[in-house]
Formats: structure tokens, C-alpha cells, sequence
């Protein structure tokens, strides 16, 4: 379809002059928009598609970036991008395109680059206090929330906060479509429900808008019911969460109701204080398939490309909801907590088996973390299935209220490693570095399926502390059966016959088939490699170190930041027993990458074969590193 009108934006002010005729027909040619790119690229069509409103009343009401204006969690800002001048998005979040969040170097309209959830209320927080000491008080700063993202502890620390500053300039508008990926779970859930779906008021506010929007004295009228005092809202509708903060609240307002929300943002505006905007919108809204997808209403869709090739095999993830669904029928003790994201984690099996022992805590790792506590503490083995990245946040409670505990929870990481497309915070590279300093906790990073439904069932027979299994994202890598075991390690590969063991190559997890092809580079010139994959990586295996002593070299290969890993862990093991057998440590250089596909985020930190096999024939034969290959000092 033509899109005379989005060809013409060119930044927020191109919308600030349209009437309310060419604004509809604006947010028709920017979901039609949406739909063309985001299904040829892949990435939250879902979302956004329910923002486009929401977004053009912003942009009309506020001057950004004069204004700030912040979105929680991020991935509902395609529109934002549209009307702020990026409209190619034909490499959306693949490297050298825009990325599928704000980004700072994209725009100076982007404030808020971090795709973990319930931040944007502690950012505005910030940014409004710094605005008031810095006599900014002209400013005004305005974050989106989801429904989901304010079930997040942080959201309402920062509430809490924000409650006690009544001279703070600040809009809060709760993006309100009822959703997470499934249906938003918990009390704060069933309370924006009820403000949501309160009969009386919303048939009360249509009929304002039908009968007085039209006539000359009607908008000033509906304006008044609309901004109705706290007394209108309390006859129809109950008291609200957030009034009894302190906080003014308006709303419910019709998020696709572009006028709407420009008056009730703008009404908000002119408080002065902290005000909610509590919008009620729709995922997927304005395309029908999206709108009917009852799992996620296409949430995050992969790029439709016509006649692609189904994927390679399974994903880790189907390996993992499988197995857990059996485990579920032997061990009745196992039950299973997600943070909002059953399916994607691949519980949504083990839930419709055992509906009783699956607890969606909403975007709550750090109370996900510790209920498990609670629920080992009762005598059953919880599993917390959580995407690798997001267990960050939960950290304190995995130390000191689980481990301290000796707590029978297994940690099931989905996503580990470099997972690329979703940016810097979506990387999965963090774990196998702060989980070191964990006392008495195991690790198990399987290299396979077969491995994964092993070390799963391992982890879940501990009883005296708690463990973690985690995988990337994708398709399972292929079996890799071992050729030998040493004291529950797989020896995957041996040096050639007649060929003295030179190098102990350590593969952790999946990068088995790397390794292997490494070991091979070498075997062509003659350096004797041993590939052995320690299966379960913390505590460090004692037969790894002997197995050191044995060899001239030792080096280690993971899909986790470089600084304080496995290798990190191996390297001071090896030193600690008294084997001089130098170490050498690959693994994803400690950085904040680009957005870009997994394999360019591996190659970007030397975790090829051909590096590899470079590196190591470099380091053995002392030659000074050609250039372009990373070496180790040089990769922080
Ligand atoms: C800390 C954290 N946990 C989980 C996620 C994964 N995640 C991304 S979007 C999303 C749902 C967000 O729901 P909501 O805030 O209501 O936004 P909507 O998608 O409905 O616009 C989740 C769980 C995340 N980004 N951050
Ligand atoms: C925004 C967010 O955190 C999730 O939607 C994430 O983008 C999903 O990642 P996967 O596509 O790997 O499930
Ligand atoms: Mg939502």
C-alpha cells in the first residue's frame, strides 16, 4: 500500500499538524509498515503494533528529546523509531541495522538501551530529580511501562519513590494490554483488570465520547468527566492502587484512541507531579493473525521468509520441555517457576501436565529466586527456568537465599551464551562468571541433547545444594558421543596414534563441535590435542588438573564472558595444585556487543576453529601474533 503520509515523517514534528482524519490514516500506514518489515526481519511485531496510538499521541503531547521519554524494557519502540527519522528497517537487529531497541547511537531520542524489564520507572525517577536540581523544571520525563514490566520488583521500589516526590514532573503511562507474553499474572494484574474492565466507567466514558465529542460545547465537557476528580472514578470504579500511593492517576484511557491519549497525556502534562496514564491497549492490534494468536499475539515473531528451510533439528529449549515433563511423572517432589515466560522457557508441557506445580511469578526473578528457596525449604525441588541473561538480577538471591540455605533449586538457563540479535543485554554471557563465587553451587553446561537430559536429571537428584544446567538458544547441537570417560568427564577427542598429547583443549557445553574442528586444524600440523569436555564445570573436576600436568598447554573454550568463567576458574585450580602447565582462556570478549547473529558475536571474539588453531599454534610455538587475530592480552 502507498504510505503518503509516514513518507513524510520525518521527526515528531511532522505528526504535531495532522488532523484527527490524517493521524488515523497515519497509524494505518504505520502498522501496515510494521507488518511488511517486522515479518521479513523478525523481531516484536506484537507490541508494537499495540503502541502505534500510544506513540503518535506522545510524540504530539511532548518534545522530544527535549522531553524525555523512556520505554521499559524496549521492545515496543519501532513506532518511537518510525517517527524519529529511522525508517529503514531492513536489517532490523541484524549487525549494521537498527537495533531492535533504543540505541544511543541511533537516535538522540533514545534514552534507555537495556532490555531487562521494570527499569524505565527508576531511570524517570533519576532523570526528573536531576531536572529539578538542575533547574531543567521545563522538562518533562515520561516512561512507558507494560502491564507485565510493572509486575518487576524495581517498578514499584521506584513507584514507592516517586509516590513521595508530589513536585516531580513526571508521566508514568502504564501500557495496559493485559499481557506479558501469556496474560499478565497476580494481584497488581487483577487490580488493573478491574480498572480495566470496570463496566460502569468505560460504558460511562463511551457514552461522554459518542454524545459530546462532536458538539462545540461537548469537548470541554468530556474533557471535565474524562479528567473526572477521584470522585467520578471511585462511583464507578473501585479506589485505585495507585491513588492510595499518592500518585494521581487518569485513566483508563483508549489506547488507540490517538486523541484520547493526547488529551489525557497532556492533562498529565499540566499537573506538574507524578502522574499514571493508565492507557488500555491491545497486542498485535490492527492484524488479524496477530490479534488471534491466543499464545503471545506474536510477541516476537522470527522472519518469514517464503520457502525457508525449517530449522536444522530441535531447539534446546523443546530438549528441555520434553525431559522435564517426564521427570515431572517420576519425581512429584519437582516443581517449576517461570517469570513470565512459561513458554519460551519451555515449561508451558510440564504445565499443562501438572498445572499445580508450575508458578508464573510474573517479571519477578528476584521473588521467583527466593520463592524456590521457599519451596525447597518445603521440601520440594524446585526447577527456575529464566533466560540466563535475566538471572542477573537475581543474584543476591541465589548467594544468600538459596545457596546459604543449602536449598535444593535447580536453575535451568535458557538462552546462555551469545544469543546476538537482541543486543548487548540479551547475551547470555554473564553467568558462568558471577555464579563462580557462589558457594556449594554446581554447574553442568551439557554439550548436547543427550547431555541435557542427562545432567538435567543429575542436577535434580542433588539434595544439599543448588545447581544450575544452562544452554544457548537454537537448534541442539548434534551428539557427541565421547571416546572415553575419566572421573565423569567425556574425553571427546585423543591426539593421533604416535602423536605426543600437546594440548588439553577444555570444551565447555556447546562448543563441542568447535573444539573438535580446532583439535583436527592442529592434528594437521602435527600438535597432539586431547579434547575433553568436564561436563559439570563447577566445582572444578580434580582429574582436569591432573589430566593439565599431563599436557603442555591447556586450553579452555566457553560461550560466556571471558573474566572470571570456567577457563578462569580452570586456570587458578590448575595453579593452585602446583601444575605449571600454562592456560590459555577463550571465551566471548568481556564487552557489550553490537546486535548482530550468534555466529558473528562467537567470530568477534576469536571462537572459531581457525582462531582458535591460530591462537593455540601461536602460543605453543612462542611466534608473534599475526595481525588480526585477537591475541588473548589483547581481547579484555
Ligand atoms: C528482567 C526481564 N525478564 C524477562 C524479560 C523478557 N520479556 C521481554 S518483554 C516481556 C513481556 C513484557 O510485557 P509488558 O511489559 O506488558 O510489555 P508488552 O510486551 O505487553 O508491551 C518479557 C517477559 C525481560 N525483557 N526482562
Ligand atoms: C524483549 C524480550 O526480552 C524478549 O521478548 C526476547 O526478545 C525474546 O527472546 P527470544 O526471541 O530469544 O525468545
Ligand atoms: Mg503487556
Amino acid at each position: 500500500m502507498a504510505r503518503p503520509l509516514l513518507e513524510n515523517v520525518t521527526g515528531p514534528e511532522s505528526i504535531r499538524n495532522l488532523n484527527v482524519a490524517q493521524l488515523d490514516q497515519l497509524a494505518v500506514e504505520i502498522r501496515d509498515f510494521l507488518v511488511e518489515a517486522v515479518t521479513r526481519t523478525g523481531g516484536h511485531l506484537g507490541p508494537n503494533l499495540g503502541v502505534v496510538e500510544l506513540t503518535l499521541a506522545l510524540h504530539r503531547a511532548f518534545d522530544s528529546p527535549r522531553d524525555r521519554l523512556l520505554w521499559d524494557t524496549g521492545h515496543q519502540a519501532y513506532v518511537h523509531k518510525l517517527l524519529t527519522g529511522r525508517k529503514d528497517f531492513s536489517r532490523l537487529r541484524s549487525r549494521g541495522g537498527l537495533s531492535g531497541y533504543p540505541s544511543r547511537q541511533e537516535s538522540e531520542h533514545d534514552i534507555i538501551e537495556n532490555s531487562h524489564a521494570s527499569t524505565a520507572l527508576s531511570y524517570a525517577d533519576g532523570i526528573a530529580k536531576a531536572h529539578r536540581l538542575r533547574g531543567r523544571t521545563d522538562r518533562h520525563v515520561v516512561a512507558v511501562i507494560g502491564d507485565g514490566a510493572l509486575t518487576g520488583g524495581m517498578a514499584w521500589e521506584a513507584l514507592n519513590n516517586i509516590a513521595a516526590a508530589k513536585d516531580l514532573p513526571l508521566v508514568i503511562v502504564v501500557n495496559d494490554n493485559g499481557r506479558s507474553y501469556a496474560p499478565t499474572r497476580g494481584g497488581l494484574a487483577d487490580h488493573l483488570t478491574t480498572l480495566r474492565t470496570t463496566r460502569g466507567y468505560e460504558r460511562f466514558l463511551q457514552w461522554g465520547k459518542d454524545r459530546l465529542r462532536d458538539r462545540p460545547i461537548g469537548g470541554p465537557i468530556y474533557e471535565a468527566l474524562h479528567g473526572a476528580k477521584k470522585g467520578l472514578k471511585d462511583f464507578v470504579a473501585p479506589q485505585g492502587l495507585f491513588e492510595d500511593l499518592g500518585l494521581k492517576y487518569v485513566g483508563p484511557v483508549d489506547g488507540h484512541d490517538v486523541q484520547a491519549m493526547e488529551t489525557a497525556l497532556r492533562r498529565a502534562k499540566s499537573f506538574g507531579g507524578p502522574v499514571i496514564v493508565h492507557c488500555i491497549t491491545r497486542k498485535g492490534h490492527g492484524h488479524a493473525p496477530a490479534e488471534a494468536h491466543e499464545l503471545d499475539r506474536f510477541h516476537a515473531i522470527g522472519a518469514v521468509k517464503s520457502g525457508a528451510a525449517a530449522p536444522a533439528g530441535p531447539s534446546w529449549t523443546s530438549v528441555f520441555a520434553k525431559e522435564i515433563v517426564s521427570v515431572g511423572a517420576e519425581r512429584p517432589d519437582v516443581v517449576a517457576i517461570t517469570a513470565a515466560m512459561l513458554q519460551p522457557v519451555g515449561l508451558d508441557g510440564f504445565a499443562d501436565a501438572y498445572p499445580d506445580r508450575v508458578f508464573d511469578v510474573g517479571i519477578a526473578e528476584q521473588h521467583a529466586v527466593t520463592s524456590a528457596a521457599g519451596l525447597a525449604m518445603g521440601g520440594l525441588h524446585p526447577v527456575v527456568a529464566v533466560y540466563a541473561t535475566f538471572l542477573n538480577r537475581a543474584f543476591d538471591q541465589v548467594l544468600m537465599d538459596v545457596a546459604l540455605h543449602r536449598c535444593p533449586v535447580t536453575f535451568v538457563l535458557d538462552r546462555a551464551g551469545a544469543t546476538g540479535n537482541d543486543g548487548p543485554s540479551h547475551n547470555g554471557m554473564w553467568d558462568l562468571s558471577f555464579l563462580q563465587v557462589v558457594p556449594g553451587l554446581r554447574i553442568a553446561v551439557p554439550r548436547d541433547a543427550g547431555r541435557l537430559r542427562r545432567q538435567l536429571r543429575e542436577a535434580l537428584k542433588v539434595s544439599d545444594a543448588p545447581t544450575v544446567v544452562r544452554f544457548p538458544k537454537g537448534t541442539v547441537a548434534r551428539d557427541v558421543e565421547p571416546v572415553a570417560t575419566i572421573a565423569g568427564m567425556d574425553v571427546l577427542a585423543r591426539p593421533a596414534p604416535g602423536t605426543s598429547p600437546e594440548v588439553l583443549l577444555v570444551s565447555i557445553g556447546a562448543m563441542a563441535d568447535v573444539a573438535l574442528a580446532t583439535a583436527e586444524r592442529l592434528a594437521a600440523e602435527g600438535v597432539g590435542t586431547t579434547v575433553v569436555d568436564p561436563c559439570w564445570v563447577k566445582p572444578v573436576n580434580p582429574a582436569l588438573v591432573r589430566l593439565a600436568a599431563e599436557h603442555q598447554l591447556v586450553v579452555t573454550v566457553e560461550d560466556n564472558g571471558r573474566v572470571g568463567g570456567v577457563g578462569t576458574a580452570i586456570a587458578q585450580a590448575v595453579r593452585d595444585a602446583g601444575v605449571n602447565t600454562p592456560v590459555q582462556v577463550h571465551g566471548l570478549a568481556q564487552k557489550f556487543f553490537d546486535h548482530g547473529s550468534r555466529a558473528e558475536v562467537l567470530a568477534e571474539s576469536g571462537l572459531t576453529a581457525a582462531d582458535l588453531a591460530l591462537a593455540i599454534s601461536m602460543e605453543n610455538s612462542g611466534t608473534p601474533a599475526p595481525t588480526g587475530v585477537p591475541r588473548l592480552k589483547d581481547v579484555s
